[in-house]
């Protein structure tokens, strides 16, 4: 094997270097002139799964999935925090050409890896910035759906307001991991949206993703539903039988919504299930292994159903670990612009139609409305609009009459100057306490009062 000499010499003189380098957790790998492997330290070897000794003289390429140490050798440049994937984990990669007088006589590399919690942390922010690059470039492809059943990821998920923020970054860290998830929110907040998030942003994000809707499977169904039966289990049962939810979610994340619809005898079942991790078709005789991330969503507080002796606690407590809240539209009215632009190009771009813009009364009224129906019930509101509405502008009169009615008597036309500057200046307070999300001092600000003025205003007015 013609390796370059100096080199081997180097790497292979010393023992003490090889131990060094095995006593690191960052993985190193070091190749000749012709991008053929000289030496690679332990830790490297036993994550790719290999003898080390077997690989040595085999070309680079032949032995690390993805790699571009031949082109840290070929170009002699070195490439720092480059993105490699091995074996489904994303790593960060530094390759340096080893120069001698000149010239390239191989390369060095490092990939960064600490230790396996602190991975998973990172892994996940990083499949939270691929997803981003993907969003971008596949921003015109709005329904793709994905292998795995998980149609959303965290960038498709429209918000700036503090609470998501602030609710995005929890989820980025406890993504990875197994934790259960319990997430609770109003009808149409998004749960089933962050419960894809979640699943995209997992080390699972390649395997299953299956949802069951424990609030519209007949009872005597969501058995064999959750946990399938077995040939000839009941009149009925199809022939060979049928797997349930909970095998085709195998290394996968099952969501199970509206969890607090599952009748009592079920949620035995299932806390048997999760602490097994094995299920019993039904009609079967054995218990079958599985390995499943449960993400659960409820609209009912569940504390409440536990009082009322209708849901387990000791099922609560295994689905609770971490909790997240979803607040409803309506405290977080910052938001309504952005979903709004985002509802309305996504019409256009299914039409073909150029996007249109909202007028400023049209878009207070989305603001000031309650929304008892949040996020789905804008979209289906500006659905409707949108199909009614021709040209490039959405006035008031073209959203619906619960919405655009409340505004239209808001300042009063009839009056003296100073009673008509009142009912003016509360329309503005409003309107500003709307848009601030009815945080007070951001009003203030916003109107460029101070606060004991807006305050003064505030009780004024009866707001
Ligand atoms: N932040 C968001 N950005 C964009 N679209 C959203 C957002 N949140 C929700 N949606 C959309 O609103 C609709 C309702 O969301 P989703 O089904 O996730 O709500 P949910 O809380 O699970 O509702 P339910 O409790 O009724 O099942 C969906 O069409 C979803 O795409």
């Amino acid at each position: 094997m013609a390796h370059s000499p100096l080199l081997s010499k180097l790497t292979q003189s010393s023992e003490s270097y090889a131990a060094a380098f095995d006593a690191m957790e960052e993985w190193i790998v070091i190749v000749d002139d012709q991008a053929r492997i000289l030496f690679m330290n332990r830790p490297y070897a036993q994550f790719i799964g290999i003898n080390r000794d077997d690989v040595v003289g085999k070309k680079v390429t032949d032995v690390i999935e993805n790699t571009r140490m031949h082109l840290a050798v070929e170009t002699g440049k070195p490439e720092r925090t480059s993105l490699q994937e091995i074996r489904g984990n994303h790593m960060i990669a530094n390759r340096y050409p080893i120069m001698v007088d000149g010239k390239v006589v191989g390369a060095v590399g490092t990939v960064l890896f600490h230790d396996t919690h602190e991975w998973k942390q990172i892994n996940s922010q990083i499949r939270a910035l691929i997803a981003e690059r993907d969003f971008y470039r596949q921003q015109q492809d709005d329904d793709k759906v994905s292998t795995s059943g998980a149609h959303f990821r965290l960038n498709d998920i429209i918000g700036r307001s503090p609470s998501i923020y602030a609710l995005n970054e929890k989820v980025k860290k406890v993504a990875s991991g197994d934790v259960s998830v319990l997430i609770r929110g109003e009808s149409g907040t998004g749960k089933e949206l962050y419960a894809h998030a979640i699943h995209q942003l997992s080390e699972r994000a390649e395997g299953p993703f299956i949802k069951v809707n424990c609030a519209a499977i007949p009872e005597n169904l969501l058995e064999a539903e959750l946990f399938g039966y077995e040939d000839g289990a009941f009149t009925g049962a199809r022939k060979g039988g049928k797997p349930g939810k909970f095998q085709l979610a195998n290394n996968g994340t099952l969501f199970l919504d509206e969890v607090g619809d599952m009748p009592l005898a079920m949620q035995a079942k299932l806390l048997r299930v999760l602490q097994d991790r094995e299920v019993e078709a039904v009609g079967a005789t054995r218990l079958i292994p599985v390995n499943i991330r449960l993400v659960a969503a409820t609209h009912q507080p569940l504390e409440d159903l536990i009082a009322k002796g209708e849901f387990r606690e000791d099922l609560y407590y295994r689905i609770n670990v971490v909790p997240l809240n979803l607040p409803p539209l309506r405290e977080r009215r910052e938001d309504i612009p952005a979903l709004t632009d985002h509802f309305l190009s996504r019409l256009a771009r299914r039409t073909g139609r150029r996007t249109p813009k909202l007028t400023a009364q049209a878009l207070t009224a989305l603001l000031e409305y309650r929304w008892p129906g949040n996020i789905r019930e804008l979209e289906n509101v500006l659905e409707a609009t949108f199909y009614m509405s021709q040209g490039r502008k959405i006035s008031l009169p073209a959203l619906p009459e619960h919405i655009a009615g409340a505004r239209a008597q808001d300042v009063d036309t009839g009056g003296t100057l100073k009673e008509r500057l009142a009912s003016a200046e509360r329309v503005i307070l409003r309107e500003a306490l709307a848009t601030c999300g009815d945080n007070r001092l951001r009003t203030a600000k916003y109107l460029g009062i101070s606060k004991s003025t807006l305050y003064e205003k505030l009780a004024r007015f009866g707001l």
